[in-house]
């Protein structure tokens, strides 16, 4: 890393973003100088923050014990580089120095630039219509949600979606426009969540949001905010409305499997009563 060969490696992000977790490289940067930062990743992600930085930084897995004693000792690695340099290299290099060069642990860096890895990121995991998560990606994020729910007595919270009378849409003013409608409506969702929700498509013209750490008060309230934007938007004239079906965690519906049947069935709710309604 102290070779010319490597200087243009600054200015390159090196980090191949974790698909699931999206660490941004700011937070992952802040988090070693800022010991709050730090802290509220330990309380989202638990006993998993040190693994989820190494591997948002490097791409490789490792032990939750191995990536906690790696992490020390990268950022003692970091103010001696610092220091030997008289400049700041940055924790990515940092990192990526002391893996390949001085604890040897990683085999081949997998260096890819930040602009690269985002769009590779983005193609994997989101769906090209709405912009919104995948299926995959949202069953993989619901099990972990579930797991974290039980485990720390947090609840999460799933709202299903459904387009009200979207065939009539569709058989009204073509599958184009009915594609613009979908890719709109993502739109909206994706711009009225918070940042650690996960807004997927769930299948056709369903789509669901994964809440976590959510109460079922703060849920309706959000999924009452969406409905009300999906009424106001307006796409070529074509104006239509969804129904909401929400569910939170409890004691007795703790695995993702009963949380889609729980939100499901309140869905299911919200077409019978009159569509454009959130149930719960
Ligand atoms: N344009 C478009 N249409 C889709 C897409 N995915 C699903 N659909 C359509 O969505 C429609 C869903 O129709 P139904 O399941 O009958 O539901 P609905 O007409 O919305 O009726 P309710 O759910 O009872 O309000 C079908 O016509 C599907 O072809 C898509 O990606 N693009």
């Amino acid at each position: 890393m102290f070779n010319n060969e490597h200087n243009t490696l600054e200015n390159e992000a090196l980090v191949h973003f974790a698909i699931k977790e999206k660490l941004p490289v700011s937070l992952i940067e802040k988090a070693e100088y800022d010991p709050a930062t730090l802290q509220a990743l330990k309380n989202q992600y638990h006993n998993n923050a040190y693994a989820l930085l190494l591997f948002s930084l490097t791409h490789e897995l490792f032990s939750e014990r191995q990536s906690r004693h790696y992490w020390h000792a990268i950022v003692q690695h970091h103010r001696r580089l610092t220091k030997a340099l008289s400049r700041d290299p940055g924790v990515i290099v940092a990192t990526l120095d002391y893996m390949n060069n001085i604890s040897h642990c990683m085999p081949a860096a997998k260096i890819i630039s930040e602009a690269k890895s985002l769009l590779i990121t983005e193609a994997a995991t989101k769906d090209a219509l709405t912009t919104l998560y995948m299926r995959s990606v949202f069953d993989i994020a619901l099990e972990k949600q579930c797991q974290q729910a039980c485990k720390h007595n947090a609840p999460v919270a799933l709202v299903l979606i459904d387009i009200d009378n979207f065939k009539q849409v569709n058989d009204s003013y073509g599958h184009i426009s009915g594609d613009k409608v979908l890719a709109a409506i993502g739109d909206c969702i994706t711009a009225s969540v918070r940042e650690t929700d996960i807004p997927a498509r769930y299948g056709g013209e369903e789509l669901a949001v994964i809440m976590p750490r959510t109460r079922l008060n703060t849920a309706l309230d959000i999924a009452e905010r969406l409905r009300s934007k999906v009424e106001a938007t307006v796409i070529d004239n074509i104006r239509v409305t969804a129904s909401f079906g929400v569910a939170v965690t409890t004691q007795d519906i703790c695995d993702a499997k009963q949380l889609i049947q729980s939100a499901d069935n309140a869905l299911y709710q919200a077409k019978i009563s009159g569509k454009n309604t959130v149930c719960y």
